[in-house]
C-alpha cells in the first residue's frame, strides 16, 4: 500500500504537506529579490499568520497537514543520515572556502536534527561566522561584498514545486534556478530515508535527471491523464521523460502537454489554470483560445507517441481528454484585461481544490471569487498578502500526498 495515492486535482483531500513561512524569510535582500524569485519583501510574522490560518481552515475540512521540516527531520533521523544531508546541502551551498565548510559543518552538526533543517533553509549571513576564524580562498574576499555566506531559500512554502505527485508515485524534480533546485534535497531524503515515504512509492523523476520540470507545471487531471506545462520552468524534453516513465508503470494512460511559453508571470500552468469541479477549471483568458497542445500516449516498443491536438480551445480538448460532454472554464476576473491581468498576478488562479467544488482561494482576489461562487463552487476564502509577495497562491503552497478516487 503506496503512501502516496492522487489521482485527480479534486478527489477529496486526505493529507497535505505544506512549509510554514521562517526565517529564510527575513535572508531576502530588495538587492536580490530577482535572484531569490520574489518581487517584494514579506513581513514573516504576517505571512506565518495567514500561513497557520490556511492551515487551520484545511483541518476544519477533515485535511490532515503535514510540514515538510517535519517529515525531513524523521527522514534523516530515521536514515541516521544528519552528516551525509550536511555533507550534501553544503556541496550544493556555493561556500568556496574548505575553512568556511568546516565551521558551517561543525555548527550544522553541534544543532538537533529539526534546527539543523531549519537553519540549512534560512541560509548564513556573512556576519554569522566570526571571519577571523577562516582562511578566505581568494573566492570568499572577491565575494565579501555578497552579505550571504549561503542564500536562503524562501520559496520553499511553495512546496508544490520542488516535487509532484502523482498516483501512487512522485516526480522529484530538476528545477529552473539554482535557488529553487536546492529545495528539492528535502524530497529527495524524504523519499529515500523516512520510514512512511522510501519504499511503495514509485520514482518518475529524480533531481539528477538533466532536463527541468516543476510541479506548478504537474496537475492530475484523472487516473488516466496529466497535465503538464510547457513553460519557463519546464523543459519539453522533461515530459517526454517523465511521460516515458509513467507509462512504463502503466501509471497514466495520456499527458497533455500544454505550451503557455515562457513568461515569469505564468511561471507555472497552475497560475493560469486549475481544475476546481468534475468539470469546471478557473482559467487566464490569455491562455483560453491559442493554446498549442501536445497528446504523449505509450507508442509501440515502449516509444512515446506525440500528437499536435488540431483543435487550440482547451475546452474541447480537455472534455475529449476527460470524457466529457463539455467543460466550463471560469476566466480569471471574468476575463477583462485589466481586472484579470490584476487578479491572476495575485494568484486568482492558483486555487486548491480540496472536494469536487470547495475550493481554497486567496480572499484578495474579488472579481475571480465572485465569479466563483456564482458557478456553485464553495469558496473558502483566505487572507494572503504576505504570502502573495512570493507569487503563489493555495494550491503552490501544498503538496497532496493523499486524496480521495473518485
Ligand atoms: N506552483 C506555483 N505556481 N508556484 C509559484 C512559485 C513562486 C516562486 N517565487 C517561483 O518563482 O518559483
Amino acid at each position: 500500500m503506496s503512501a502516496i495515492n492522487v489521482t485527480s486535482e479534486i478527489g477529496k483531500l486526505k493529507k497535505v504537506l505544506v512549509h510554514r513561512p521562517g526565517k529564510e524569510m527575513e535572508n531576502l535582500m530588495p538587492d536580490y529579490l530577482d535572484r531569490l524569485l520574489f518581487d517584494d519583501i514579506p513581513y514573516l510574522e504576517g505571512a506565518q499568520r495567514e500561513h497557520d490560518n490556511f492551515v487551520k481552515e484545511m483541518e476544519k475540512e477533515g485535511v490532515e497537514v503535514v510540514y515538510l521540516e517535519k517529515l525531513a527531520t524523521e527522514a534523516i533521523d530515521a536514515g541516521d543520515a544528519k552528516e551525509e544531508f550536511v555533507d550534501q546541502w553544503i556541496s550544493e551551498s556555493g561556500i568556496v572556502s574548505e575553512s568556511v565548510k568546516t565551521i558551517v559543518k561543525e555548527q550544522l552538526l553541534a544543532m538537533d536534527t529539526f534546527e539543523m533543517v531549519l537553519k540549512t533553509m534560512e541560509g548564513f549571513r556573512r556576519t554569522e561566522i566570526n571571519s577571523e576564524n577562516f582562511a578566505s580562498s581568494l573566492a570568499d574576499l572577491m565575494e565579501s561584498d555578497y552579505p550571504f555566506l549561503v542564500d536562503p531559500m524562501p520559496n520553499l512554502y511553495f512546496s508544490r514545486d520542488p516535487f509532484a505527485t502523482m498516483g501512487n508515485g512522485v516526480s522529484i524534480n530538476k528545477m529552473f534556478a539554482e535557488t529553487r533546485n536546492r529545495e528539492t534535497i528535502y524530497g529527495h531524503y524524504i523519499f529515500k530515508y523516512h520510514p512512511e515515504y522510501k519504499e511503495n512509492v514509485d520514482k518518475f523523476y529524480s533531481r539528477d535527471d538533466e532536463n527541468r520540470i516543476e510541479g506548478g507545471d504537474e496537475l492530475v487531471l484523472s487516473k488516466d491523464v496529466l497535465a503538464i506545462g510547457i513553460s519557463e520552468r519546464t523543459d519539453s524534453r522533461a515530459i517526454e521523460i517523465l511521460a516515458k516513465r509513467v507509462f512504463e508503470k502503466g501509471a497514466f494512460k495520456e499527458v497533455l502537454a500544454f505550451d503557455i511559453g515562457e513568461h515569469r508571470k505564468f511561471m507555472h500552468l497552475d497560475t493560469v489554470f486549475t481544475m476546481v469541479d468534475y468539470d469546471k477549471f478557473t482559467i487566464h483568458p490569455e491562455i483560453e483560445g491559442g493554446l498549442r497542445v501536445f497528446s504523449l500516449t505509450p507508442g509501440e516498443n515502449g516509444e512515446v507517441k506525440i500528437v499536435e491536438k488540431e483543435s487550440h480551445k482547451l475546452s474541447e480538448v480537455l472534455a475529449q481528454s476527460l470524457g466529457l460532454d463539455s467543460v466550463t472554464l471560469i476566466p480569471c476576473a471574468g476575463g477583462g484585461l485589466v481586472d484579470s491581468a490584476r487578479e491572476q498576478w495575485n494568484d486568482g488562479s492558483n486555487t486548491l481544490t480540496i472536494a469536487p467544488g470547495v475550493v481554497v482561494v486567496y480572499d484578495r482576489n474579488p472579481i475571480t471569487n465572485d465569479l466563483l461562487e456564482k458557478h456553485g463552487l464553495r469558496l473558502i476564502k483566505v487572507p494572503g498578502s504576505e504570502l502573495v509577495r512570493g507569487r503563489g497562491g493555495p494550491r503552490c503552497m501544498t503538496m497532496p500526498l493523499v486524496r480521495e478516487d473518485l
